[in-house]
């Protein structure tokens, strides 16, 4: 299913200026990576999209059901997963609570949201810190368990803003390779600056710059964007700035 916007404007209440001018927007099914320098407006998107924020006008819909209808809430809200860039934490409740919590807070029952976070809690290579208080943990375990949240409900559709952040380099690798491991179930959006997190296990790139859509395509497509004479572990770096340069 795909996550359409639809002539969505929005604007934060302190701002003149739109983040998001009826912008139409739709991300295909499949793995994307969401790209655009700082202010461009992706965790704005991405919290649209997660239904956290109601666009002023416009729609963010996603399998027919319509973020800002109360009665699709419940279920849009199950189908899709939401990473924010600065999750919030109880810093008293161990990550097995935390999680199972969260769980529970997207529409799990009690019980099945217990037994279902210390999987999650696995898939982020946390198990031996399940019964840790959160507050114990670094700031990168504490990212990670962020991603066990947004895992632990088995969505359909993940949006994971700047997921990468605080993790080392085995730690990144290892997230990468879960998310190739949900390929093919699993639909993803991920927002980052890390472009090294773009790789070829990833369907579509989206640019996003000054609340507009500047590239969608593959990654394919969006590399022949890059400078033919860069090295070629440049090519997407080199990629991302001409798209940049050729919107300014
Ligand atoms: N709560 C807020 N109140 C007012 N303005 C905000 C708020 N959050 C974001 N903005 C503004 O909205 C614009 C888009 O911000 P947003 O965080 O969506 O961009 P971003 O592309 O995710 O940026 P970054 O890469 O730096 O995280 C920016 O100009 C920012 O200053």
């Amino acid at each position: 299913m795909p996550l359409h916007y639809q002539a969505c404007t929005f604007r934060y209440r302190s701002r003149s200026r739109p983040v998001l001018d009826r912008l139409t927007l739709r991300f295909s099914p499949g793995h994307t990576v969401l790209l655009g320098p700082n202010g461009a407006g992706k965790s704005t998107l991405l919290s649209l999209g997660a239904s956290a924020q109601k666009p002023q006008s416009g729609t963010v819909s996603y399998a027919d059901f319509d973020s800002a209808t109360r009665r699709h809430l419940r279920a849009y809200r199950e189908k899709v997963s939401w990473l924010p860039q600065r999750p919030g934490f109880i810093p008293g409740l161990s990550c097995r609570e935390h999680v199972a919590y969260v769980g529970w807070l997207k529409g799990m029952r009690e019980r099945d949201a217990w037994h279902a976070a210390p999987s999650a809690i696995e898939r982020v290579g946390l198990s031996d810190k399940l019964d840790d208080k959160i507050k114990t943990l670094s700031g990168g375990q504490q990212q990670r368990i962020a991603i066990a949240q947004a895992l632990v409900h088995d969505a359909e559709l993940l949006l994971l803003d700047e997921p990468t952040v605080g993790l080392d380099p085995h730690q990144r690798r290892r997230f990468l390779d879960l998310l190739a491991s949900l390929r093919g179930t699993v639909h993803v959006i991920v927002s980052t600056h890390d472009i090294g997190d773009l790789d070829e296990s990833f369907d579509e790139v989206v640019v996003l710059e000054s609340g507009k859509a500047r590239f969608r395509g593959t990654v394919q497509e969006f590399t022949e964007h890059a400078d033919p004479a860069c090295a070629p572990a440049r090519r997407l770096e080199s990629a991302y700035a001409s798209l940049l340069e050729a919107a300014e």
